[in-house]
């Protein structure tokens, strides 16, 4: 880097997660949340939100999930940011219109534009993400495990079990 141009994924510091880990770190975030709360609904941004929005919901026992559908990475790349979807009607009501009492949750913020962008739309909702990078960590109010900038985190859902080279044949 240094031009200012962004790192794609194999220049970044890989950061695998499995799914036991993924699931360990909901927990810890929803045991954080459970302080904070009661919320009224939680509020998923897609897609990677889904994943942690339905374990936070088990564990708070929380049965009403809406989401927010945005567009915008293709891969590692990040383009314009669009809603595709915000919440429906019911859920801004219970949110009182502003998000109060409303739990967004998202699998990591990087850059922070997707939070800016559902700290804009909902400013007094409860933004709680997994993992955060320290550009995006300003934008939420909950999260589990800071991974540096130059990172790239592989979720579970993003990839499968491949054969890894002993060290000594030049694995990293
Ligand atoms: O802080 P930012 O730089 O905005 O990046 C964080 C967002 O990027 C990823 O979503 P992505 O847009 O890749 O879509 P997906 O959830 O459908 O994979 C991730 O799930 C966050 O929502
Ligand atoms: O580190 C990341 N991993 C997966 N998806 C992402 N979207 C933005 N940053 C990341
Ligand atoms: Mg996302």
């Amino acid at each position: 880097m240094g031009s200012g141009a962004e790192a794609s994924v194999a220049e970044r510091r890989p950061f695998p997660v499995s799914w036991d880990q993924f699931h360990r770190d909901c927990r810890a975030l929803t045991w954080r949340l459970n302080a904070v709360g009661p919320f009224h609904a939680v509020v998923a941004i897609t897609r990677g939100g889904l994943v942690p929005a339905a374990i936070v919901a088990r564990e708070l026992g929380l049965r009403v999930i809406d989401t927010i559908c945005v567009a915008s990475y293709a891969h590692d790349k990040q383009g314009e940011l669009q809603v595709l979807k915000g919440v429906s009607e019911q859920t801004a009501a219970l949110g009182g219109g502003t998000g109060k009492g409303l739990l967004i949750v998202d699998d990591l913020v990087d850059t922070g534009k997707t939070g800016r962008m559902v700290r804009d739309l909902l400013p007094d909702a409860h933004f709680a993400t997994v993992y955060a990078k320290p550009k995006g960590k300003p934008l939420v109010d909950t999260f589990i495990t800071e991974v540096s900038q130059d990172t790239w985190i592989f979720f579970p859902w993003d990839t499968g079990l491949s054969f890894q080279p002993p060290l000594k044949d030049g694995a990293a």
